[in-house]
């Protein structure tokens, strides 16, 4: 089996929200897939009612395929800060063609603030690791874990986009959705992310620099969060942009020329690596609250996490296999 569906950018393309339908007759959500977690959870029926503003809810008794999973509570917290928990339903779960007749939906008593002001998203489809999913008392599988025997191929394919839709395909590597090779690496799913190493980066025209960044593929996190000397490197190309501690990071004029960057894949015997480039115009990530000619960048410091995150902003620069089958992630260019 294999299924494709389509991802739309919210504003700024600070998530990408997908549809995924659950229960009989099916409850249409709208969702924002993380490769960085690993709870599928939506706003509910039992969510607060103080907490939800706007976004569409799941109410498993109109389902008549929903079924309690007795004694199961969930409780996840973001590294943005935000956090949510519940209990859970075992339910069908359609995305993209495919289905899951028994998927864990683990159904939101509580969410934080940042959730309730997102109206856009009714939740979140974690496609990490099981090793990381917050049910208790027993871990419950991922969609894309129940899914995998029967696809095809054990992958899923990202392909973001800039400003537009694009696609997570199941089960298939869609050859014509990218140019060139695919360069696969191994991954470390130790600690139930998409880990990986890219062997460096190069700012602009510049030549390339041999440094390891160790990090994890992570389409929930927005940003293309580095090492802070990587961070420096590229922004002392940037003419004015200086680090705001009141920003949280660095910042520059809206209008100024913005040099690509490319980080490195794989490591060809003594050759030199694949590159995945970063248009310069992508790395505006929005003007900062309450000013117009003030800019955030889109890559920033990875200081307080230790391990660097190839979020949204490096993603939509590439086609990504995530293969569960080889344990293993491909980057092609597009
Ligand atoms: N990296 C996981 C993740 C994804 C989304 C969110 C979020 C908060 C408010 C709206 O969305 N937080 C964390």
């Amino acid at each position: 089996a294999h299924g494709s569906a389509e991802t739309t950018p919210g504003p700024h393309d600070v998530e990408y929200l997908t549809t995924i339908s659950i229960g009989t007759p099916p409850q249409n959500l709208s969702i924002n897939i993380d490769t960085g977690s690993s709870d599928l959870w939506v706003f509910s029926a039992e969510t607060t009612s103080s907490e939800v503003k706007g976004q569409t809810v799941y109410d498993p008794s109109l389902s008549s395929t929903a079924a309690q999973l007795q004694g199961a509570t969930w409780q996840i917290s973001y590294g943005d800060g935000s956090s949510s928990g519940g209990d859970v339903y075992l339910d069908r779960v359609a995305l993209g063609g495919l289905t899951v007749a028994a998927q864990a939906v683990e159904c939101a008593r509580n969410v934080s603030g940042e959730f309730t002001a997102d109206g856009s998203s009714d939740g979140l489809m974690g496609l990490g690791f099981g090793v990381i999913n917050m049910v208790k008392p027993v871990r419950q599988k991922t969609f894309f874990e129940n899914l995998q025997a029967g696809l095809d191929e054990a992958v899923f394919t990202a392909d973001l986009k800039h400003g537009m839709p694009g696609r997570y395909n199941f089960g298939y590597v869609d050859s014509s959705a990218y140019t060139g090779d695919i360069t696969y690496v191994p991954i470390n799913s130790t600690d139930g992310y998409w880990g990986w190493t890219s062997p460096g980066y190069a700012v602009g025209s510049g030549a390339f620099k041999d440094e390891a960044i160790v990090g994890i593929a992570d389409t929930g996190t927005t940003l293309l969060l580095l090492p802070s000397d990587i961070v420096a490197d590229y922004y002392r190309q940037v003419d004015g942009a200086k680090y705001e501690r009141n920003q949280g990071g660095y910042v520059f004029g809206c209008d100024v020329a913005l040099p690509d960057f490319a980080f490195g894949v794989g490591h060809t015997a003594g050759g030199s690596p694949a590159m995945i480039k970063i248009p310069g115009k992508y790395v505006n990530y929005a003007p900062v609250g309450g000013s117009s000619t003030k800019c955030y960048g889109g890559i920033q410091s990875n200081d307080f996490i230790g391990a660097s995150i190839f979020g949204d902003l490096a993603l939509k620069a590439a086609f990504v296999v995530f293969d569960g089958g080889n344990m293993r992630i491909g980057w092609a260019s597009k």
